[in-house]
């Protein structure tokens, strides 16, 4: 990729998984509505390269977005208990903002950061806790209807819904990553969801690569990693992006003070 990709919420923990392992591949521009300390931003990345900013800022949207070739956008309220007010301005009138910026200024791809939440419903008490076990057979693909567990989910279902628009409408190459649980290291102690959907910090970052790499038109894909517990397909992340990831958490299955 020729041109600059920008970052949107690149101070978060998934912009930093992703700037951890990419920061040498792309031309990067790293915006967040919080100044980036030093150590959070990529040597070979420019002062002018860093925005402060808010993703409902339609002015600051423009400028950050001139010249783009791709966004990663995952700036926005990463709360599953987080209330209306907030989902509505920064999930939701800021996911508008990006896609309308996105558009305007001739961008080629957006990949969005969704979530497990917009599909968190699916998990119905006849289905848990198998579900989240390795014997259990049930797997959503991304073609479901979402099904969200929260407003922050139905906050979730609406970016896709806005990606779904400026792909019909604009042309625009959208990805929706239903993200699972990225956590550092190892997949969370004693959380049987968290390890059915636990995304590693590299297959994190592999994912958003393919997500700037591959060609698409409107995809919904699930961001976690191959996972022995799954009941997300990787299948769909795997045909059209070309996702491969090496992680498995049930590889980490003991808190290693019971080993
Ligand atoms: N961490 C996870 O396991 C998951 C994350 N996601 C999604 O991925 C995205 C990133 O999540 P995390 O990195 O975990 O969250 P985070 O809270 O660590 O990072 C979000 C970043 O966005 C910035 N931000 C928030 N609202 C903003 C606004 N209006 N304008 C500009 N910047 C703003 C924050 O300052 C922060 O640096 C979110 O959209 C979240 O919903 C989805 C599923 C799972
Ligand atoms: O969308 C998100 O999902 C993960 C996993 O959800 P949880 O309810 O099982 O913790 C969450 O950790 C993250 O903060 C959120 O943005």
């Amino acid at each position: 990729m020729d041109d600059p990709v920008l970052l949107t919420g690149a101070g978060g923990r998934v912009g930093q998984a992703i700037l951890r392992d990419l920061a040498d591949d792309y031309d990067w521009r790293l915006l967040d509505r919080e100044p980036l300390p030093k150590e959070k931003i990529p040597e070979g990345v420019d002062d002018d390269a860093v925005y402060v900013a808010d993703v409902t800022d339609d002015d600051a949207m423009r400028e950050a977005v001139d010249g783009v070739e791709a966004i990663i956008h995952l700036a926005g309220d990463p709360r599953p208990e987080a209330p209306w007010d907030s989902v509505l301005r920064n999930n939701i009138d800021g996911t508008h903002t990006v896609f309308a910026a996105a558009v305007e200024a001739g961008v080629k791809k957006v990949a969005f950061a969704s979530s497990n939440h917009a599909v968190g419903a699916y998990e119905t008490d006849d289905r848990t806790p198998d579900l989240y076990r390795p014997h259990d057979e049930y797997r959503l693909n991304g073609s479901e209807a979402p099904r969200p567990s929260n407003l922050y989910g139905v906050s979730k279902a609406a970016g896709e819904t806005l990606g779904r628009y400026y792909h019909d409408h604009f042309d625009l190459s959208v990805v929706c990553v239903r993200i699972g649980n990225l956590t550092r290291g190892h997949p969370p102690w004693n959380y049987e969801r968290g390890q059915a959907m636990w995304l590693s910090y590299r297959d994190c970052a592999h994912l958003f690569d393919r997500c700037l790499q591959a060609d698409y038109g409107y995809e919904v894909v699930y961001g976690i990693s191959d996972n022995e517990r799954k009941y997300y397909s990787i299948d769909r992340a795997r045909e059209v992006l070309g996702y491969d990831p090496v992680d498995n958490s049930a590889e980490f299955e003991q808190h290693p003070k019971n080993q």
